[in-house]
């Protein structure tokens, strides 16, 4: 038998429960289907098409609808001799702004050879190129913007769904469909922008436990072989999805997650002890990517309150962990920012769900306060903050945890005498 040995005991198809796996039928949002169906419908008129927004939360189907009605539409557009339907999607993560997203529009429509690049001509011209493009193909063109809250100014946004009235195209209907998952997006657009771009708004709720469980119960039928899943692994990894923001994504991932480690045990059954597993796997992995993404007072903040923990200080008010902030911050060679920046990052860390937060009332006379904490793994804490670990020095209280590994980069590391904090 070679290296590799091909298992397929738990699994049918995987890729099933992989983002890009479009499931043929969406579970559980007809009313939001049949509201988009109806938006587009012009479409198939041979009308002006409507100008489509959608909003939600992450994960609740927004753009799994989209494609799943836009894969419909251009097949039943098909049949009609009198339409040409074109339709492209640009996801506006990365394209901070109208210019960005013109040019890419406009590299859509050309040929590898003709892309124009993007920087370097006068918004005008680009916009005239676009106009070019868009009429030269001609029909109906629905342009899908993802993650739309992403473009910075609205210019595109205006100019786009009025390009017709405003005589910059004479052939080409133009409709759009921008996506969103920010909900403060809408509502700052300029008005004449909501008005053109909102024609149909619709909003996507976030999935409830049942919602959650049909879904993956579908999806189960095409991921999993018959039988192999515990009965409690569904409404186990439903229940966690709605527990945590009602987003389907985090809910199959999960599933994935459970299947993963059933696999990895080899044993040919998933049980709901995979799905614990896999909770606090994925969970160690999005705390680890939260803290990755912080600055490095963010770093100096945790660390400081890390220590303070460890030396069982904790719960500890800002302004207690403000002198070891300090240090750790002079031993790093920064300047340590005033106290209220210092509390927006303790702020920041408790939204993360890395440090956890207690708001204290000072008796009659007093305000409130509020006491951190941490609830988190040593390990996986010291892990994502290596670098600041190593700049500000190993503290005595988080020295059994790093020194002594030999394994650890850190055995070098210097062990910093901070008994003066
Ligand atoms: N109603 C549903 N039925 C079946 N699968 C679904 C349903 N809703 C969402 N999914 C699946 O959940 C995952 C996330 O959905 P989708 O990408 O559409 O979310 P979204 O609202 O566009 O999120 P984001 O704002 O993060 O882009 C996808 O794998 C999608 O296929």
């Amino acid at each position: 038998m070679g290296m590799f040995e091909r298992d397929t005991d738990i699994y049918r198809d995987r890729d099933a429960l992989r983002e890009d796996y479009q499931p043929e039928q969406l579970v559980g949002r007809d009313e939001e289907l049949d509201t988009y169906r109806a938006a587009l419908q012009p479409v198939i008129n041979g009308e002006q098409p409507n100008n489509v927004f959608l909003y939600g939360k992450t994960g609740v189907g927004k753009t799994a609808a989209t494609r799943y009605l836009l894969q419909h539409l251009q097949e039943d557009a098909a049949h009609y001799d009198d339409i040409e339907l074109t339709v492209v999607a640009l996801n506006c993560d990365g394209l901070t702004s109208s210019y960005q997203v013109a040019t890419r529009l406009v590299n859509e429509f050309r040929d590898d050879t003709e892309q124009i690049s993007t920087t370097g001509y006068p918004r005008a011209s680009v916009y005239e190129m676009l106009w070019n493009e868009l009429d030269e193909c001609g029909g109906t063109i629905l342009i899908v913007l993802d993650e739309v809250d992403h473009v910075e100014d609205d210019s595109i946004l205006y100019q786009l769904p009025r390009a017709r009235a405003n005589g910059n195209l004479s052939t080409a209907k133009i409709g759009i469909v921008g996506i969103s998952n920010d909900f403060s997006f809408r509502d700052d657009l300029s008005p004449k922008v909501r008005s053109s771009l909102c024609e149909q708004e619709i909003h996507f709720p976030a999935y409830d436990a049942t919602d959650l469980q049909k879904i993956l119960e579908q999806r189960v039928e095409v991921a999993f072989h018959d039988g192999v899943l515990d009965p409690g692994v569904i409404p186990l990894c439903a229940a966690y999805g709605a527990k945590d923001a009602g987003d389907a994504r985090q809910s199959i991932d999960l599933l994935m997650k459970a299947g993963d480690l059933a696999r990895d045990d080899d044993t040919e059954r998933v049980a709901e002890e995979h799905v614990e597993r896999g909770r606090r796997a994925l969970e160690r992995g999005r705390i680890k990517e939260g803290i990755t993404g912080l600055t490095q007072h963010g770093h100096l903040v945790l660390y400081a309150l890390l220590t303070l923990d460890l030396e069982n200080e904790a719960p500890v008010r800002s302004r207690d962990v403000r002198p070891r902030y300090t240090r750790f911050a002079e031993m790093a060679d920064r300047d340590p920012l005033v106290p209220r920046r210092m509390r927006d990052h303790l702020s920041e860390l408790a939204m993360l769900g890395i440090i956890s937060v207690t708001e204290r009332n000072e008796g009659r006379r007093g305000g409130t306060y509020r006491e951190y904490a941490l609830d988190m793994d040593v390990d996986l804490l010291l892990d994502a903050m290596a670098d600041t670990v190593q700049d500000v020095g190993v503290h005595q209280s988080v020295k059994e945890f790093l020194v002594e590994d030999p394994n650890d980069d850190f055995t070098d590391a210097r062990v910093t005498d901070f008994a003066e904090d």
